[in-house]
């Protein structure tokens, strides 16, 4: 077989394989093949994309259409959502979700990953993370203008010089100090640290943003484009599906058994790792393909005719994201011009936006979605009845065992685990430091009420057909979708805080004399009408904005030990096999309160570390 991407010739074995080309694959390809000596072959099964979309800031988020592939994965119903069937955005492209993604690039709280190191990963908690969240990234700051002007307040002690460029763009829309005093006055107090542990407050949050070109900064264009060259030992396959993890009698894996992408007839062939296989298919396909690999639940393996090599209830349990609420207001005077919508509503603002950015690679065309979102701990967004309600409902141990996934009553560990996280987020909610909510927004006004710390649990399985599919040579069952559960608000406590945050975000626009008088906002969802809880949540969900998450699937193969119903240890090694390692968003423990690019580099940059650190003189 050829190389589509960098034009090798493909060798018969590396000493690591990496599934996966997407964000934690190319950092650690990047990381291990530094030494010259260790050869290493990453395995994607999109292809690069170099279309403006994957370069334009302003371009972000504009797929499929814009030629940036996501797979086709559709969720099962959401119960609570009325039958919702979700499309589960993953990216299928050299790059992975850090091309696709919205470039909102902030961290979350110490407390956030400090809970990592509580559920039992040593070296885990918010220090053993910052000096990776620093060795991954460079930040480029605001101009002294902007920060003067708007208040922008950074924090460079989070950075240093490495590969991942983050900054804030060149144009700022002037609404944005409307909306920053409203809430200031509203007693959002701006965040001091946003990059070093207090992600809680009102956050400016910088963008994957290479300042010095105007142009997104994504793991390819970090981590792989600067080495694809000048290293002859890392060797990257595009369109290529992996199909199953090999493992022998001892269950160390010995490689990868891998076929064309798209059906051309090709068979299947194997390559050896001579060291590790590392598994970066992010936090859908990462269980999918253990459990492939017959390393899963045991009855998940038997629906699907899997023959079960090692029976691990962790894999693809777990599942999180952060469900949301978007709700939307008319703002019926008083924006500002420019304003976000200025580029589509003006063309003269838009053919000089677009002159500017080819001759210098600034203005508006810089700006992404957003840079600024309010961060609230359960305390700052519930009255105390409410609150107290909330953390009473939290100790219904019947409620949550019925919201749970069925495998958590079978699985003795995986209960464990959950009530393990359920007494550090009760904590979280009591305290003034971790946020149970995000209100994210842009100078035009953005309503979303998002869930930093859900109570409900998903699961990612095989389809019962799974092993059928993987007769056939032409059709790996690797590109068969899995069946993604969310499960989302299945647990009371994430309905209730839904709507405690969605009544905290309507009161801003409502009492907040700066929007009332600059844009006199009428509320078009949930709508005035809507008043008690069941009322407005009808009202959001028959509007169909009410999602089960943000794009931010983790936990799937979750860091935490075998008693908690864990996927990986601190190693990040698969428990019981050997020489098989997870580096993506599936072993997050615990969901952390952010949108979670940033965290997943400062993960692999650290699982670099450790792998490299297992081999040394071997
Ligand atoms: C639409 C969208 C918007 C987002 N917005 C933001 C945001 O604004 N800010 C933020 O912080 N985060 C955001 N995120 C989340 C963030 O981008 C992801 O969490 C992160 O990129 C996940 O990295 P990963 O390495 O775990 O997986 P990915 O980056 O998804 O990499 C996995 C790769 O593995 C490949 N793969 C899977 N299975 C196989 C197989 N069998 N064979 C070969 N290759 C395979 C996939 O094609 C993919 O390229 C967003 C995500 C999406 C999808």
């Amino acid at each position: 077989a050829t190389i589509p991407s960098n034009d090798r010739k493909i060798r018969e074995s590396y000493d690591y394989i990496v599934i996966g080309g997407g964000t934690s694959g190319l950092v650690v390809a990047n990381r291990l093949s530094e030494d010259p000596k260790k050869t290493v072959l990453v395995i994607e099964h999109g292809y690069i994309n170099d279309s403006p979309n994957t370069k334009i800031p302003n371009a972000a988020g504009k797929f499929p259409n814009g030629g940036i592939d996501l797979w086709n994965v559709t969720s099962e119903p959401i119960q609570s959502l009325r039958g919702l069937r979700w499309p589960v955005r993953m990216a299928d492209v050299v790059g992975g979700g850090s091309v696709v993604n919205g470039m909102f690039a902030d961290r979350g709280s110490r407390a956030d990953y400090d809970a990592w190191e509580e559920l039992g990963n040593e070296g885990w908690g918010f220090d053993g993370l910052l000096p990776y969240f620093r060795k991954s990234s460079t930040l480029g700051p605001p101009s002294p203008e902007h920060i003067r002007e708007y208040n922008i307040q950074t924090d460079p002690a989070g950075y240093s010089n490495g590969p991942l460029q983050v900054g804030f763009p060149s144009t700022m829309y002037p609404d944005l100090k409307n909306m920053t005093a409203a809430l200031t006055a509203h007693g959002v107090l701006t965040s001091r640290n946003p990059a070093t542990g207090g992600a809680f407050g009102l956050l400016w949050a910088p963008n994957t943003l290479n300042i010095r070109t105007g142009t997104r900064s994504h793991a390819r264009a970090a981590y792989y484009d600067p080495i694809a060259k000048s290293r002859p030992n890392l060797h990257l396959v595009t369109g290529h599906t992996v199909n199953k993890i090999l493992l022998d009698k001892e269950l160390a894996a010995t490689g990868v058994t891998i076929t064309p992408r798209s059906g051309t007839g090709a068979a299947k062939f194997n390559i050896r790792a001579d060291r590790e296989v590392i598994l970066a298919a992010g936090a859908i396909s990462t269980p999918k393909l253990l459990q492939l690999s017959g390393v899963g639940p045991r009855a998940v393996l038997e629906a699907a005719g899997v023959p079960l090599r090692l029976d691990l209830p962790g894999v693809g349990a777990n599942f999180q994201d952060h469900p949301q609420a978007q709700a939307t207001w008319n703002l019926t005077k008083g924006l500002a011009f420019p304003n976000p919508g200025s580029l589509n509503t003006n063309a003269t603002f838009n053919a000089s936006a677009w002159e500017e950015y080819q001759a210098h690679g600034t203005g508006p065309y810089t700006v992404a979605f957003s840079n600024t979102a309010a961060f609230l701990p359960l305390r700052n967004f519930t009255e105390a009845a409410a609150f107290n309600t909330v953390m009473g409902n939290t100790a219904d141990q019947h409620v949550e065992e019925n919201a749970l996934p069925a495998i958590y009553r079978t699985s003795r560990e995986l209960l464990a685990g959950y009530r393990a996280q359920r007494a550090i987020l009760l904590r979280h909610f009591g305290s003034l430091d971790a946020a149970a909510m995000e209100f994210p927004f842009m100078a035009a006004g953005f309503g979303a009420s998002v869930l930093t710390k859900p109570w409900s649990r998903g699961t990612v399985t095989l389809a019962r057909s799974a092993s059928k599919v993987d007769s056939n040579t032409t059709t790996s069952s690797a590109e068969a979708a899995p069946v993604v559960q969310y499960q989302a608000f299945a647990h009371p406590v994430d309905r209730a805080i839904l709507l405690a945050a969605v009544r905290w975000t309507r009161n801003l626009y409502r009492t907040s004399p700066i929007l009332a008088e600059t844009y006199g906002p009428v509320e078009l969802i949930p709508g005035a009408a809507a008043q008690t809880d069941d009322e407005i949540w009808d009202a959001l969900v028959s509007a169909g904005v009410v999602r089960p998450g943000n794009s931010h699937p983790s936990g799937t193969c979750a860091m935490m030990p075998v008693s908690l119903g864990g996927c990986v240890g601190a190693d990040l090694r698969v428990h019981g096999t050997r020489r098989l390692a997870v580096v993506d968003a599936s072993v997050i423990p615990l969901i952390p309160g952010t949108h979670i690019q940033t965290t997943v580099y400062a993960v692999a940059e650290k699982a670099s570390d450790i792998i490299k650190a297992r081999n040394t003189g071997l």
